[in-house]
């Protein structure tokens, strides 16, 4: 079914109406996808009613008006500075969340990134989605950034020949090949996508499915056949991710040479470019090499296109060149799924905090991902430990969280959104009091690279914290000073400025910063009466409010009340 858009219709009534057959896999076939009765409960902060495009077009931005989204101005209304929340979500968008009223009540319960998956679904699937988070933007005042993340090419089993699952009982024998069997798939026989396969594996490994979900011991090998018997029997799944171990570690032959960003990835890559996506999430990087390559195949091919590279920390081979590939991106994600399956469960928590400490010092914004809420994906409250890892994440002060399965295909998207945003809410709250009970200041060191825009923000923030200011004002081209006072995490929220409006979507992933558009000039203090008069007039600040305002033109801090 395609959705139709017609210029005066309520865009309520639209939605992708995505068959069941869409969905790559289902690990939860108990679940059906998708669901025909989505509630909204518990209530979304917001209520919204639907909107006439007639109505709609007052939310067009002027070239003399701010633009914020309509949650921040919300929620800053209501309760003021305090109550903005600090740590940025992400929500993996799926079956469950593509039509455009899922979509809306994501962006209402506090969405500020949307990803979509190129290892599901078609181009036209996710270019519906893009077209349906524009709208979002444009016509109903959100600021939703579009995020793609690239399939990458790790060896993955086949499709099952059709079906949506397949049951592999403790002792059963089964086969694994490299052959091409296409709809003749015997019985207990799983296809692999990589050639090197029967070569590479050994009599007595370990083959784990999914990290785990299921596992064989490979018995014999045959020709392009290996031979296994199932250990841990379980669900396997179309496409699913497979990785052998020997002597308790993760054999990396020749797979490891597999390109990280495969043919079709490249394709995707255009497709995302050519969409306007925000980001480019990069799976299984193993060097900062193929981050640059991608950088500046960006920036020859589309110099007008600024795309961020969002590097995913998930391959073993990346982990002892950590500094390296994060500096070359523009941000990282902790993919602790994959990750899991690479290096021993027990040493992802600490490999998390590291890469979350690294990417504060180097300046990039850091998304903590997968299995956060994962029981959400099929009940409606989640686990005390799924609330304990959320409070982690938010206390190492990660910039952002991400959803995957939970608001993919899970029964309960907006709920977790929920527990993601109440939990951040509360611990970020609580982080601020223990700090202010113990007179305890930020310890966060200026920088590695020391600059006189690095200082200026550390001392910004400083002096922030010290005479509990209600919010830091920056006005900001590229977007580089603001993230310079988020990396310090301040106690008040940074109010960021630019003109420029992917800029402003950019921003959505830094901890602690409410974006606004606003077109400014080289005049301090008419910027300064003019965002003053704007805000109030909206009701986001007050009279008497203490601002800490830091202009990089000027290379000054000011500190004003608001007139
Ligand atoms: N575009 C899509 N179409 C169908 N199913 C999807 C899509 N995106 C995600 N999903 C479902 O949500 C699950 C969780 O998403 P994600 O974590 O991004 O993928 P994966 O499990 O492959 O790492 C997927 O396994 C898949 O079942
Ligand atoms: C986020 C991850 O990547 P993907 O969901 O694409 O496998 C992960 O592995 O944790
Ligand atoms: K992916
Ligand atoms: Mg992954």
């Amino acid at each position: 079914m395609t959705p139709s858009f017609t210029s005066n219709s309520l865009r309520f009534s639209c939605s992708l109406g995505l068959a069941p057959s869409h969905s790559k896999f289902n690990p939860y076939p108990q679940i059906p996808l998708p669901n025909p009765n989505f509630h909204q409960f518990p209530q979304p902060l917001l209520r919204l009613k639907p909107i006439s495009a007639v109505q709609s077009k007052f939310l067009v931005p002027d070239a003399g008006a701010i633009v914020v989204d309509r949650v921040t101005e919300a929620e800053l209304k209501e309760n003021g500075f305090r109550s903005t929340r600090r740590t940025k979500i992400v929500c993996t968008i799926g079956p469950q969340t593509c039509g455009f009223d899922e979509l809306e009540a994501l962006a209402v319960g506090g969405m500020n990134v949307a990803r979509i998956n190129m290892c599901h679904g078609t181009r036209e699937w996710h270019r519906q989605v893009i077209e349906h988070v524009r709208m979002l933007n444009e016509e109903k005042g959100f600021g939703v950034a579009v995020m793609m993340d690239t399939e990458g090419s790790e060896i993955n089993m086949g499709d099952l020949g059709g079906a949506t699952s397949a049951k592999a009982e403790d002792g059963e024998i089964w086969t694994f090949t490299v052959r091409a069997l296409g709809l003749d798939c015997p019985d207990r026989t799983i296809t692999v996508n990589y050639d090197g396969f029967a070569e590479d594996v050994k009599v007595g490994d370990e083959l784990l499915v999914d990290g785990g979900m299921v596992r064989f011991v490979v018995t014999e090998k045959i020709g392009p056949d290996v031979i296994c018997c199932c250990t841990d029997p379980g669900m396997l799944l179309p496409c699913a991710n497979l990785t052998f171990w020997r002597d308790g570690s993760l054999v990396r032959e020749r797979n490891a040479m597999l390109p990280t960003i495969s043919s079709k990835d490249w394709l995707d890559i255009d497709f995302g470019i050519a969409e306007g996506v925000d980001f480019i999430a990069v799976s299984f990087v193993k060097s900062a090499e193929v981050i640059k390559h991608l950088k500046s195949y960006i920036a020859a091919r589309f110099p007008k296109n600024d795309i961020a590279v969002i590097a995913k920390l998930e391959s073993i081979d990346s982990l002892s060149n950590l500094e390296e590939i994060i500096l070359a991106s523009d941000g990282a994600m902790v993919a602790r799924g994959d990750m899991g399956a690479q290096i021993p469960l027990e040493q992802v928590p600490s490999v998390q905090e590291n890469i979350v400490q690294l990417c504060k010092q180097l300046n990039k914004p850091v998304i903590v991902a997968s299995q956060l809420l994962e029981s959400m994906v099929e009940y409606p409250i989640p686990t005390r430990a799924e609330v304990a890892d959320v409070s982690e994440a938010v206390g190492q002060q990660a910039d952002a969280l991400m959803l995957s399965g939970e608001s993919a295909m899970g029964l309960y998207p907006e709920k977790a959104l929920v527990v993601l945003r109440s939990v951040s809410l509360r611990i970020e709250r609580w982080l601020r009091e223990k700090r202010h009970s113990t007179l305890e200041v930020q310890t966060m060191s200026s920088s590695v690279h020391i600059g006189i825009q690095e200082e200026m923000c550390y001392a910004a923030v400083k002096m922030a914290n010290k005479l509990e200011a209600d919010a830091l004002f920056v006005y900001t081209k590229t977007g580089h000073m603001a993230s310079l006072l988020s990396r310090n995490r301040p106690d008040c929220p940074v109010f960021a400025f630019t003109p420029n409006s992917s800029v402003r979507r950019r921003l959505n992933l830094r901890w602690g910063l409410i974006p606004f558009c606003l077109g400014f000039s080289n005049e301090m203090e008419s910027n300064l009466k003019r965002t003053f008069s704007l805000l109030k007039a909206r009701g986001m600040i007050n009279s008497g409010d203490l601002i800490i305002v830091v202009s990089d033109q000027l290379r000054s801090i000011q500190v004003i009340n608001v007139p």
